[in-house]
């Protein structure tokens, strides 16, 4: 039988990494057999572990790569119940494909990402992860400048980088509403 796919969305601190943390918890309470998986771009908080912004955590295996994924979990197989992926928007597209084959394998694909960059753009990875879910589970944050809690963007405080690629936290980011999002940047102009 078939593997499923849950993805986890939404804008920063919007609890993706918290949710993820609590399904990796009932697998353990389980007793199944599981991996954790973070890009190794990611060492915001710790390089060994998944951690969410209230500082919870757990031990994750780092990669490069979506082809270092696909090698250990290569070497697991047969063996596995779920996998647990953090931060996919850091990943390069080739992770739809390995991630589709792991379904095929029988085994449960949980992924947590970003949808959207402080650009207000998709980020292609997600995007293709979510068209081939099997559950896509959307999260909303309190908007940091008025304080409702429909937050669906991220908004960059400090100076645009070439790449939508740039790991960081409060210092960068903050969570917020369409509305405004849009008077910060003048973004969408309307009707
Ligand atoms: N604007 C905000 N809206 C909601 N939660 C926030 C906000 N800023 C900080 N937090 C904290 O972040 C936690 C969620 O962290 P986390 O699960 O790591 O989110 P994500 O992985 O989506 O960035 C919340 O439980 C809350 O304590
Ligand atoms: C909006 C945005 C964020 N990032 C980075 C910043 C963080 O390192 C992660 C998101 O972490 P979280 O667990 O969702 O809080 O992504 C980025 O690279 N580009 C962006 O546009
Ligand atoms: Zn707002």
């Amino acid at each position: 039988m078939s593997g499923k796919l849950t993805v986890i969305v939404g804008p920063m601190y919007s609890g993706k990494t918290t949710e993820l943390l609590s399904l990796i918890e009932i697998y353990a309470l389980g007793k199944k057999n599981y991996l954790v998986f973070k890009p190794s771009i990611d060492i915001r908080y710790s390089e060994e572990h998944i951690v969410s912004h209230t500082g919870l955590k757990a031990p994750a295996i780092k990669v490069t790569s979506s082809d270092e994924l696909r090698k250990t979990f290569a070497e697991h197989a047969g063996q596995l119940d779920a996998i647990f992926i953090d931060e996919i928007h850091f990943f390069d597209e080739n992770i739809v494909q390995i991630i589709e084959e792991i379904i095929y394998s029988g085994v449960n694909v949980f992924c947590v990402g970003l949808d959207m960059s402080y650009k207000h753009r998709p980020f292609k990875t997600t995007v293709q992860i979510m068209g081939i879910a099997d559950e896509v589970i959307k999260k909303k944050a309190v908007c940091h400048i008025c304080g409702e809690y429909k937050a669906v963007v991220s908004y960059r405080k400090v100076d645009d980088t070439e790449s939508e690629i740039d790991v960081g936290g409060m210092e960068k980011y903050i969570a917020v509403c369409r509305d405004c999002y849009n008077k910060l940047t003048g973004r969408f102009k309307g009707n």
